[in-house]
């Protein structure tokens, strides 16, 4: 059986066992070995003696198997962590690429052992930290001392982050308590964050409650990887940036965000605020997740105390099958923000390794939960048989010629770690900016539990082969005999030797057909397994569609009621102007009236007056007798002028005037 390691899957997938402590159970897993100088790549397991479902054998392959010996530091040589990190740092004059590390298996079987480690062990994210500082250490910018780098740091930030120095974010945890980092004030304190990042001081965690510092003397310092080399661009400057998330119940919460804590309550009743993974508006191409808490650290101490302050919020319970059992998909973020070094330095590119600690799949009778912490193992259950899906089919793309679509949208786990893989790049940046090939470590026990373990063997191996014993058929025979009991007796041969032997033969044939049987039925269960899961995509395929459906549906909506309004608006400022318009004439035409009335009613008022002065005064009668002699004297006196007028003056006065017409002008007169 070969393993396809196709160069277009996402994952180089390693297995690691565990050493178990249930000596007392049946070990189902073993490991081929290929040699001395040849690493495992190859496992069977067998079902449990006291198997009810009789089911096959099955033989799975993988990038490498890793034995219960193996410690951290070969894990972390060997499944090719180191190079993942060199690629995310960026060759020389390049920009670093993305890089994924996750652990996946049963609870209990070793992930959070393998990436965080234990109380004397590190973990493969406490080595990354290690190695990344011990490289990028002398090209780090010194955020404390330049407010202008961390101005920098924030404007290049695309995630609507908060960022802050470690010391800034330490001090404001544990300043009562001790001093973790350096004491001092960062200089970016107060710093004006540009394109939406927010400087340390705008965030206070002043109201957080103190709690007890990690102290650097509890941590562990085994293994020693000082004599690993790693390649570091030395034309560049690095900032290293951390932060913290976990996936619970399917919602993103921030592990840095102090919690908004209420006296008496547990930390399940604390309210946290889920946060989005979306693109942003400087993030139009890629999604990431919106409003994290980040925090740029200068160096190892600074970085694992940062990491120690947000495992403090993950949430961990026991459960029947693990004491600090993982109640969430804890991701860890290492931002290597990379520019070039000069007098003008250059825009900062930026690439992050996420290692990831999946919670482990369980089963509710073995883990003996209840209540929420059950409610919490179904989510997870859910969204790992999702991710089971994704990275089936995933693989299946690698080597198929019409490649299916990868149904991540599912629920969050299967979003985060695998929209960024398929999301659409422009022509040419695909190849540069697309993530580098993920590291799954897959943890198993080989005295654990076989149903959960062989599950998810199945759909995160490279391949996987049902194997069964080949036994020498006597079927041909058998049906070459006339009938079983002549087969019996017509053999001639009669001797017990010979009736056993023939026997024997028979009994192997049963064996061999029960065992057919046994891979059909096997093969049934899959298939019967592989059609639920459809189906059930099918159905979230369904309600998404649904979703969109009613998605579109408000968005048209939203939109014609934005028109609505706006076409109201628009026709109520013509109908206004309108009415202004029409006020404006009824008033100039009301205006001219009154005008006019004005002036009748000043006539008015004057006859008025002399009616009223003449009443008061008894003089009307005399004015009008006056004025009666005065016309009759008028009169008079025209009389007199016209008799007084000769007739020779008369033709004069006639001459003088200019004749304009036909006639002789006499009708003037
Ligand atoms: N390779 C190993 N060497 C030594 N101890 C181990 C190893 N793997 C796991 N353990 C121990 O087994 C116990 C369970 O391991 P761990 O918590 O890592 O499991 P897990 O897979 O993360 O479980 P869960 O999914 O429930 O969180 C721990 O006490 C751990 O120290």
């Amino acid at each position: 059986m070969e393993a396809k390691q196709s160069s277009s899957a996402l994952f180089d997938v390693f297995l690691r066992l565990r050493p178990s402590n249930a000596l007392d159970r049946e070990r189902f897993l073993d490991v081929e070995q290929l040699g001395q100088g040849y690493a495992p790549t190859h496992i069977t397991i067998r079902p449990p003696a006291d198997d009810k479902r009789k089911r096959a054998i099955e033989k799975f392959a993988f990038t490498r198997v890793f034995e219960e010996h193996a410690g951290q530091r070969e894990l972390f040589e060997r499944t090719g962590a180191v190079n993942l990190l060199e690629g995310v740092l960026g060759a020389k004059g390049r920009e670093g690429r993305d890089g994924l590390l996750a652990t996946l298996g049963v609870t209990g079987s070793g992930k959070s052992h393998t990436v965080l480690g234990s109380r004397s062990q590190r973990g493969l994210l406490q080595l990354t930290l290690d190695l990344l500082f011990q490289h990028t250490g002398p090209r780090l910018v010194d955020i404390d001392t330049s407010l202008t780098a961390f101005q920098s740091l924030c404007a290049a930030d695309v995630a609507e982050s908060q960022l802050f120095s470690a010391a800034t974010f330490l001090d404001s945890l544990y300043a009562d308590n001790c001093a973790p980092s350096r004491g001092a004030t960062p200089a970016p304190r107060g710093a004006t964050p540009a394109r939406g990042a927010t400087p340390a001081l705008e965030t206070s965690f002043l109201s957080a409650p103190r709690r007890n510092a990690p102290r650097m003397s509890n941590l562990p310092t085994y293994p020693p990887i000082d004599d690993l080399l790693v390649d570091v661009d030395d034309t560049a400057e690095y900032a290293l940036v951390v932060s913290m998330y976990e996936v619970h119940n399917d919602r993103i919460f921030d592990l840095l965000s102090s919690p908004t804590s209420v006296p008496g309550r547990t930390q399940q009743q604390k309210p946290r605020r889920a946060l989005l993974f979306k693109s942003t508006e400087q993030s139009p191409d890629r999604k990431v997740v919106a409003g994290l808490k980040k925090v740029v650290c200068s160096d190892l101490e600074e970085a694992l105390l940062v990491l120690e302050t947000g495992l403090q919020e993950r949430r961990v319970a026991g459960t029947g099958s693990n004491a600090a059992s993982s109640r969430s998909h804890g991701f860890f973020c290492i931002e290597v923000k990379k520019r070039h070094r000069g007098s003008i330095p250059g825009p900062w590119s930026s690439s992050t390794l996420t290692i990831v600690d999946l919670a482990g799949s369980e089963r509710a009778r073995t883990a003996k939960t209840a209540g929420a912490t059950l409610a919490e193992a179904g989510k997870i259950n859910e969204s790992l048989m999702y991710l089971g899906q994704c990275m089936q089919m995933q693989s299946d793309n690698a080597t198929a010629t019409t490649p299916n679509l990868v149904p991540y949208r599912q629920c969050k786990l299967t979003e985060l770690l695998f929209s960024n893989s398929f999301a659409h790049h422009p022509p040419g940046q695909a190849a540069s900016k697309a993530p580098q090939k993920a590291i799954m470590v897959v943890t198993a026990d080989p005295l654990g539990d076989f149903n959960a373990t062989s599950q998810i063997l199945r759909y995160s191996a490279l391949a996987r082969e049902v194997t069964v014993p080949r036994i020498p058929s006597v079927t041909s025979t058998i049906q070459a005999g006339p009938t079983t009991r002549s087969y019996f007796s017509g053999s001639g041969r009669t001797t017990p030797s010979a009736l056993n032997e023939e026997l024997e033969h028979a009994l192997q044939e049963v064996a061999r057909l029960r065992e057919e049987l046994e891979v059909t039925q096997f093969k049934l269960e899959e298939e019967t397994h592989r059609r639920l899961a459809t189906e059930v995509s099918w159905k979230v395929a369904e309600s998404r569609i649904e979703e969109v459906e009613a998605e579109v549906r408000e968005e048209v909506w939203a939109e014609m009621e934005e028109k609505m309004a706006l076409e109201q608006k628009r026709w109520r400022a013509a109908r206004d102007a309108e009415m202004d318009a029409q006020e404006e004439h009824l008033d100039r035409k009301v205006e001219i009236l009154t005008r006019g009335i004005t002036i009748w009613e000043d006539e008015e008022a004057d006859k008025e007056n002399i009616e009223h002065v003449g009443l008061e005064d008894g003089r009307m009668e005399e004015l009008e007798d006056e004025n009666v002699k005065l016309r009759e004297r008028l009169a008079t006196m025209e009389r007199e002028n016209e008799g007084m007028r000769s007739p020779s003056k008369k033709i004069r006065t006639l001459k003088t005037r200019k004749w304009t017409g036909s006639g002789m002008g006499l009708e003037d007169v």
